[in-house]
């Protein structure tokens, strides 16, 4: 938590604290000129200095109020703000995470600790420039002004202030667990309630909504249930407190009307006490809702820092090396090797290629081979255990990300769109394309004559996700996107599968007259994707088990013959 508070402006913090002193010393100070107007003024029947002092009481006040406004002003605007800061830096840090990372705290958990952790922090952070800051200086103050006054009284403060103290102390013993566990429950029902609706149609394809309804009611159950425990004992303060409230006027008045019928003190004295035991009870339970809060605030920030801490496992090079851009692009493995963490078995074993510009290279096998682990590892999403991946003869891993993904153009295997127009998407790896640009990336990927269709042409909304489209021309605008950058590599990871086949064929053709100067890898699971490739390697549980062409392949490659006779009847084999 203090990490976090280090990022709050000290200027700000010395303001808070200057305005609450202010408010505080004024509140403390009303009581002591209650007292003088009835013990000077109304027991002596003197109206000018009743006047005076009440002139003098509405400036104390005023001065007090302008105090307490401009402390809630600075409270707000400063934890606010940090909780602003501190969204921004979540959110820089996770767009730099590698996939690792992503899997290891996942989409859900990182919503929750953007939002309701933050929110909890924040909450933290406003109690404590107004409430931490005030409470002390009241008891303290309260209690010595009380004590200077008439000590026999001020005793009374030692009996029901530790009563209080002591039950807050019970009160928190219980509900302190409680509002710890609230942040864990918090993210299983987003994580319910996200996997819900971004698997609707798969939800509702297999008659699952009663199913999804049900779990989702079971985790909104359970963090309904585990709130209403902790308010439940949490509205035992409000009663503690109005007890031991209670306990002091009786105590104070026993003893002030016993004095004060002695002749041993005036009677403003016991309305001052009066005052100073509401101040000093109030601020030991607002002392006691930040202590109620904070573990749950604490819970939050050390979930914050735990994103804020992480390191990527892909980092940049000390110094980047340059890479020569007049060279012929060429795109090689050398022996790699890689393995998910935490995985026990290598995904990919010794995989060993090398493609140069003009060159198609495609990578066919079934499902789950390791194709996609492929793609994955050029833009660095992950990293190869051993071995290396070089782009034009340099190792990927002695640039920076971001000069490296300059380089690439990136289709993936789930084709994704963003809310917008299709020229904002198209521009996404180029912001300065032009129409005519984006245009001819559209034609080559056989896309423009729906777009065309479309009324609004290249300003056509694009709704979440690219829910407007159908699968096969997500497809075909995510390869337009590809193209538009005119980057040297060209990954189609499975970017083809929604495609008919003439669609495919005449997309793959446009593709080759484009792409003269480039490295393109095309994943596939079918054969009509890859018959013109100039190199196709074959895969299979993690390593390159045949590699030629479709000629050579066809002829001696027992896996890609397997793989054919799937999917062509024999006539066309
Ligand atoms: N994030 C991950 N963490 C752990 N294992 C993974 C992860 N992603 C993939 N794998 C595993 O690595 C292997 C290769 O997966 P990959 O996605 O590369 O296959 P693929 O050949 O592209 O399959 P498909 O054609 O079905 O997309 C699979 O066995 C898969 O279970």
């Amino acid at each position: 938590m203090l990490k976090l508070a280090k990022r709050m402006n000290k200027g700000m913090i010395g303001l808070a604290v200057l305005f609450m002193i202010i408010r505080t010393v004024g509140e403390l100070y009303l009581p002591t000129l209650t007292a003088d107007i009835i013990d000077n003024g109304v027991a002596n029947g003197d109206i000018p200095y009743i006047l005076k002092m009440g002139m003098y009481m509405i400036i104390v006040s005023l001065i007090s109020i302008g105090g307490a406004v401009a402390n809630v002003y600075v409270a707000a605007k400063e934890s606010q703000g940090t909780g602003k800061e501190i969204r921004n830096e979540i959110y820089r840090k996770v767009s730099y995470f590698s996939r690792d990372e992503m899997d290891d705290i996942g989409t859900a958990s990182l919503m929750t600790r953007t939002t309701n952790d933050v929110v909890q922090v924040q909450l933290i952070f406003m109690m404590m420039l107004r409430m931490v800051i005030m409470s002390p200086i009241m008891i303290i103050g309260a209690g010595y002004l009380a004590y200077q006054r008439e000590p026999r009284m001020a005793s009374v403060f030692l009996g029901t202030v530790p009563l209080l103290a002591l039950l807050i102390g019970i009160i928190m013993y219980f509900a302190v667990p409680i509002f710890k566990s609230l942040q864990r429950k918090t993210d299983r029902l987003n994580l319910v309630f996200r996997e819900g609706l971004t698997g609707v149609r798969v939800i509702r394809a297999f008659r699952k909504g009663q199913h999804e309804i049900e779990r989702f009611d079971e985790a909104n159950k359970d963090f309904a249930e585990t709130a209403i425990k902790g308010q439940t004992i949490m509205a035992f303060l409000m009663p503690s407190l109005t007890l031991a409230f209670s306990l002091t006027n009786i105590f104070i008045v026993w003893i002030g009307a016993r004095l004060i019928s002695f002749d041993e003190m005036g009677a403003g004295n016991l309305v001052t006490f009066l005052t100073y035991a509401g101040q000093i009870l109030m601020s030991v339970m607002m002392l006691s809702m930040v202590i109620m809060y904070y573990p749950r605030a604490q819970v939050s920030a050390a979930r914050i820092n735990e994103v804020l801490d992480k390191t990527s496992s892909v980092k940049d090079p000390a110094r980047s090396q340059s890479l020569d851009k007049d060279k012929p692009a060429s795109l090689a493995f050398e022996h790699v090797d890689f393995r998910y963490t935490g995985a026990e078995k290598l995904a990919l074993k010794d995989i060993d290629f090398y493609a140069k510009e003009g060159q198609t290279l495609a990578i066919i096998g079934g499902t789950g081979v390791g194709k996609s682990t492929i793609a994955n590892l050029i833009p660095r999403f992950y990293d190869v255990e051993t071995g290396s991946i070089k782009i034009n003869g340099t190792d990927i891993r002695d640039i920076t990300q971001h000069k490296l993904r300059t380089l690439l153009g990136y289709a993936p295997q789930k084709a994704l769109l963003f809310t917008g127009t299709i020229r904002e998407n198209m521009q996404y790896g180029k912001p300065e394309a032009t129409d005519e640009e984006i245009w001819h990336a559209l034609d080559i990927a056989q896309a423009s004559d729906f777009i065309k269709a479309m009324p609004k042409q290249l300003d056509a909304h694009v709704e979440q996700g690219g829910g407007n489209f159908s699968g096969g021309q997500k497809q075909r605008l995510s390869i337009a996107r590809a193209l538009v950058s005119k980057a040297k590599i060209l990954i189609f990871d499975d970017s083809f599968s929604a495609l008919d086949f003439k669609t495919d064929a005449e997309l793959r053709q446009a593709l080759k007259k484009e792409t003269k100067d480039a490295v393109v890898m095309i994943i596939a699971q079918r054969i009509s994707t890859v018959i013109d490739a100039d190199t196709i390697l074959v895969l299979d549980k993690g390593t390159i088990v045949g590699k030629g062409t479709h000629e050579e392949l066809k002829a001696s490659n027992e896996t890609y013959q397997e793989i054919m006779k799937s999917q062509m009847r024999e006539e066309d084999i």
